[in-house]
């Protein structure tokens, strides 16, 4: 039973919903009460010092606090810690920190397979805060690649996946996930990785993956759509227009829910690489836009599953 069936079956005035991070309540109106008999549950207690408590559905990994109705308006006088009791009472008590907003910044993994410049701009992104987030692992299937080569150099953890020719020593989609959940990775960001994810990895990060793809899906995607064959195949077509595409990842290549988009005219002489150049230029600020937009909890998803990035909380920007 939802939690807001059952708050109003007890005749509560008003509950806490939240989907959002694990490590701080940030309600939009604080609206709280405690749910009878739902406490005991497997939820998450927030406390909101002396004010009220509130139970909270856990997300995977995330929780944002919203009201579901109009009631009675609590104040909340500190996102001080919440205790989380899921998963059989393991309690993982945080603190919240990070912004102004007491957000905490996201954990995220990026997936390389070349030169990573986009890698490379989300990092920078990180680094002077316009992206509320650290990149705390790089996973590639070719680590002799530059994508690599740069988190070495800025000491970032790097993860081999899957095993293959170019990386003997990869990990197993098991030991991947495992990985990735010790971490604390909340994100996962695919820039310029070419080998398809494994299901077990889509499945444990639910609308929590990213990828940049080089044109508007869903035109010129899906397999043998990667790199220079995708600017190849768009001047070939006579198309006047191509962009860049920031989606969600499905278990499917460029099937999932698109997030932003940015068109790009193709001109009547380019080359691939020409085209290639201003496409990726595009890439890195889109991507690091989106990335930004998740990192901060300001994406929802329309009733139709579409998702669509808010450019504050109460503004949509469907890009
Ligand atoms: N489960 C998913 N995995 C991946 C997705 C996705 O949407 N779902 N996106 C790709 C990225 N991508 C386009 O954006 C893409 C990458 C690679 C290919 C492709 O055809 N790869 C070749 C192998 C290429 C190589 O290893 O050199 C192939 O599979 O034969 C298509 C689209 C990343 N993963
Ligand atoms: N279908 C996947 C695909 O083609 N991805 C594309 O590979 C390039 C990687 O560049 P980068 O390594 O410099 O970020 C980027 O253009 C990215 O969109």
């Amino acid at each position: 039973m939802e939690l807001s069936q059952l708050a109003r079956s007890s005749g509560s005035s008003a509950v806490f919903v939240a989907q959002g991070r694990s490590d701080v309540c940030r309600p939009r109106a604080a609206v709280g009460v405690s749910v009878p008999g739902v406490r005991q549950s497997r939820g998450v207690a927030l406390r909101h010092g002396s004010v009220m408590e509130s139970v909270a559905l856990p997300g995977r990994g995330r929780v944002r606090c919203e009201s579901l109705q109009e009631g009675r308006v609590g104040s909340v006088e500190e996102k001080t810690t919440f205790v989380n009791r899921l998963e059989g009472g393991a309690e993982d008590t945080r603190q919240s920190g990070g912004n102004d907003d007491g957000l905490a910044r996201a954990k995220l993994a990026v997936f390389v397979s070349g030169g990573g410049s986009n890698f490379r701009a989300i990092h920078a992104g990180c680094k002077k805060n316009a992206i509320h987030g650290d990149v705390a692992f790089v996973v590639s299937d070719k680590p002799g690649c530059k994508g690599v080569e740069y988190a070495t150099e800025n000491n970032i953890p790097v993860l081999a996946y899957p095993r293959g020719k170019n990386a003997p020593e990869g990990i197993s989609p098991t030991e991947l996930v495992e990985s990735l959940r010790l971490a604390g990775v909340e994100y996962i960001l695919l820039a310029g990785y070419l080998r398809l994810l494994p299901s077990e990895l889509v499945h444990a990060y639910p609308r929590a993956i990213l990828n940049i793809h080089p044109a508007l899906l869903p035109s010129f995607g899906g397999k043998g759509f990667f790199g220079m064959k995708v600017h190849e195949a768009v001047i070939r077509s006579g198309a006047r227009y191509t962009g860049a595409t920031v989606h969600f990842v499905d278990e499917k290549y460029d099937t999932g829910p698109i997030l932003a988009q940015r068109v790009v005219p193709v001109r009547v002489d380019d080359t691939p690489a020409e085209l290639a150049s201003r496409v990726l230029k595009e890439e890195h600020k889109l991507y690091s836009f989106a990335v930004s937009a998740l990192c901060e909890d300001r994406i929802f998803w329309r009733e139709d599953g579409v998702p669509i990035i808010r450019k504050s909380w109460d503004e949509a920007e469907y890009l």
